[in-house]
This record gives structure tokens, sequence and C-alpha cells, in this order.
């Protein structure tokens, strides 16, 4: 089943073309790293899927819910980490937990369930009634990344997972994001670090100058970066 159908998508900001003519797929349980070099258009490709970036053409799709027509459906489809934490000052750790259970129309028992274990095996569990002003960013890195992880959607929009995130978070956010694939859940994320794609991606989207210029299995891509190297 195709969960994610990007279709001639097209941004210009003023007089520039940050993505130029983007179409791909993604099926159930798929996880495609968006790689590429720094102002490649990666998280410019990720703000146009949320609908924070608007496109000049193309369309986009997630589970046949066009982003244009029915948005409020669409976004009830799709949880997103952004690169940065993107917290609300007047709302504490908790508070932000139960906001997103509601957005996702979570029941609280499992939702409070489900916090509680990944407050805990992130080493914040002490961190519940806080504010985020008084959270070190890597903190606030990862309430936002539980917070998207909550609900059970399929899909899962990540820009950079591990950048910020301290070793012991980095293994514990892994070993969560494989569950996801295995059951089911597709993701697409951004990554730098591209040792660790064949453990998280089965597919790679290589981005240059806002156009897509290859892509592939991540084994090709593995074989390919070797050979360039040797
Ligand atoms: N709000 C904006 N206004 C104008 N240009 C922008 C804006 N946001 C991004 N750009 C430009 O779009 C291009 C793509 O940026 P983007 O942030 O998508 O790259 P990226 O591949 O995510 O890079 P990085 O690896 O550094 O995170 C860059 O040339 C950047 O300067």
């Amino acid at each position: 089943m195709t969960v994610l159908k990007l279709a001639n998508v097209h941004v210009e900001i003023g007089r520039e073309t940050l993505l130029n003519d983007i179409s791909f797929e993604m099926s159930e349980g798929e996880s495609i790293a968006l790689i590429g070099h720094n102002g490649a258009g990666k998280s410019t490709l990720m703000k146009t899927i949320i609908g924070m970036q608007q496109k000049k053409e193309g369309t986009i799709h997630i589970h046949n819910r066009d982003q244009d027509i029915d948005y409020l459906a669409y976004k009830k489809l799709f949880s997103y980490i952004p690169e940065e934490p993107f917290l609300l000052p007047e709302l504490t750790v908790m508070q932000h937990v139960q906001l997103y259970g509601k957005s996702y129309e979570m029941e609280e028992s499992s939702l409070l369930t489900r916090a509680e274990e990944w407050l805990q095996l992130f080493e914040i569990e002490d961190k519940m009634n806080e504010y985020p002003e008084s959270l070190s960013k890597g903190m606030r890195q990862k309430v936002q990344t539980i917070c998207a992880l909550l609900p059970d959607v399929p899909l899962l929009l990540i820009d950079e997972p591990f950048v910020g995130l301290d070793v012991h978070a980095i293994t514990q956010l892994e070993e969560i994001l494989i569950q996801k694939i295995r059951s089911g859940t597709s993701i697409l994320l951004t990554t730098h670090q591209l040792e660790r794609l064949d453990r998280l991606a089965t597919s790679y989207v290589m981005l240059k100058k806002g156009l897509i210029i290859e892509q592939g299995d991540v084994q090709q891509f593995k074989g390919l970066s070797r050979r360039m190297e040797e």
C-alpha cells in the first residue's frame, strides 16, 4: 500500500527554486533516508510534506488524502520531529504529552503508560513537571521526540533524528524506530550520519540543489560509496 506519494512538487521562495519536480512514493513499513549536502533541500522537503512550506506546484498524498484538499485528515496521518526542538514555553513536559495525545485522539491511559515508559527510557522522568526553559537542549529534543513517537501514525517524518541526543538516547531511539518499522510504520528521515543508514533505512533519495539526483536501496548506496572511497 502506498503511504506517501509526492508528484512533481516544486517549491520556490522569492526567485529561488528550492525543490524542483520532486516525485517519489513510499510504501507501508518502508524507511527512506533523504541525503545530500548542506542546503540540498532536505529540510525544505520535510517542511513541504508537513504543510509548513507552501509548494508552487505538485501534489502530496498520505494514504490517498490530498494535502491541499483534506488537510485535517492528512495531518492526523503523520507526526514530525523537527531538527530544532519546538516546545511551547507555557506548557510542562507532561502537558506537551497530553496536548499531543489529544491532537491524535489517543486514549488517555495508553498515552500515559507509553509516555511514562519513554520518559524513563530517555532518562527524563524527573522532568515531567518542568517547563522547557529549565531543560537542556538535548532534553528538549528528547521531549519533542517522545511526543512525536506517541501516536501510532502511518508516517513518521524525522529531520536529523540523532543530532543533540546522548549515546544512550540514540540507542533507545534506534530501537524504537526499528520496532515501529517492523510494525508497519513508514519513516522518512534526513541524515548526514551515513554509517547509520543500513540499520534504519531501506532506501535512500539523494538531493542536490533541490533535485533528486539518485535513489535506490541502501545496500546499493553502501556499495557505491565504498567504491568511491577506494
Ligand atoms: N526561508 C527560506 N528563505 C530562503 N531560502 C531558504 C529558506 N529556507 C531554506 N532556504 C534555502 O533553501 C535551500 C535548502 O535548504 P534546506 O534547509 O532545505 O537544506 P538541507 O538539505 O536541509 O540542509 P542541511 O543539511 O544544512 O540541513 C538552501 O539554499 C537554503 O539557503
